[in-house]
């Protein structure tokens, strides 16, 4: 049996929010009963690395509007009072409703590139615009809520706090930054039903594996209805068939309007991308 949800009011508390504030565009959604973006049993969600052909024919969400600008990026840092280049003059741009792959080899420098893209860190010269917002016209404050509001972040160690239960860590970026009109405590346990986790909702990341926590960390990220996912090597810390599991969650957030992008190392996981760069030697090989 399948249950059929229909989200229409993103302003309503408990609704599940799927939508961006400008884009407030009727939205539905069809979830296997009880078993959110993660059916355990296996049978309507086939784990299969590799980008299957519905997916690259249903691209209907994607648009021609860049939300990632890079433009002539550098980025230097210093070490022993000497400059070391990282990146040389970066272009990129990522589509609104994209998943794009960075690939590249160890220290070539896709986590320095993700910080900047994820306003984490600002570059040594040129510009990064996202969602039409350049970060070197932006004060510090304005580049944190951007970040809080904008982007969620994934990373292979989870970065959970130990102490919180799963829906206390999906909560906490909430205290920093929250969208007006959200109960954050409803959509929090929705986030968690959501990637499969309804009855781990008050378990600490100790008791948790390491696929439950990395669903926790996706719901955490999602917590305040980010446009952009940066996912650093997502399932870097995970056995393949749980790995799997997290990139067809990205795949259904993909496909729900959600731009992704995500560092790996691995082709055939780059593979379930919409494009992938290469990054080597801190400049990007390919921009198509
Ligand atoms: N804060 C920092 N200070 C100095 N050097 C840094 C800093 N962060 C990264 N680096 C250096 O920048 C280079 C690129 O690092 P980065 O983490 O971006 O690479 P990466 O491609 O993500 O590597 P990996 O796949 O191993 O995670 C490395 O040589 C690293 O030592």
């Amino acid at each position: 049996m399948e249950t059929k949800i229909l989200i229409k009011d993103v302003s309503a508390p408990g609704d599940l929010i799927l939508e961006t504030e400008t884009e407030n565009l009727t939205l539905e959604v069809e979830l296997p009963s009880g078993e959110g973006l993660v059916n355990s049993k296996e049978e309507s969600f086939k784990c299969k690395l590799g980008r299957s052909r519905d997916l690259q024919s249903d691209k209907t969400h994607r648009t021609a509007t860049p939300i990632i600008k890079v433009i002539d990026v550098k980025k230097s840092y210093t070490l022993g009072g000497m400059e070391v280049p990282i990146l040389h003059d970066i272009n990129l741009k990522v589509l609104e409703g994209e998943f794009l792959a960075i690939m590249g080899p160890s220290g070539s420098g896709k986590s320095t590139l993700m910080n900047l893209i994820g306003f984490l860190d600002r570059p040594t010269e040129g510009t990064i615009i996202i969602k039409g917002l350049d970060i070197n016209k932006l004060s510090d404050k304005e580049v944190a809520r951007l970040r809080g509001l904008e982007i969620g972040f994934v990373f292979q160690t989870f970065n959970l706090i130990p102490r919180l239960t799963a829906l206390e860590n999906v909560e906490l970026p909430t205290y920093a930054n929250a969208r007006s009109g959200v109960d954050t405590h409803e959509r929090a346990k929705e986030l968690l039903k959501l990637v499969g986790l309804e009855d781990r909702m008050h378990h600490k990341p100790g008791e948790l594996s390491g696929g439950q926590s990395q669903r926790v960390a996706i719901a955490r990220a999602l917590i305040n209805d980010p446009a952009i996912l940066l996912a650093d090597e997502p399932t870097g810390n995970l056995d393949s068939k749980t790995g799997c599991e997290i990139l067809n969650i990205f795949r259904r957030l993909n496909e729900d309007r959600r731009t992704i992008v995500m560092i790996t190392h691995d082709p055939e996981i780059a593979g379930y991308a919409d494009r992938i760069v290469l990054v080597k030697d801190g400049i990007v090989q390919n921009t198509e």
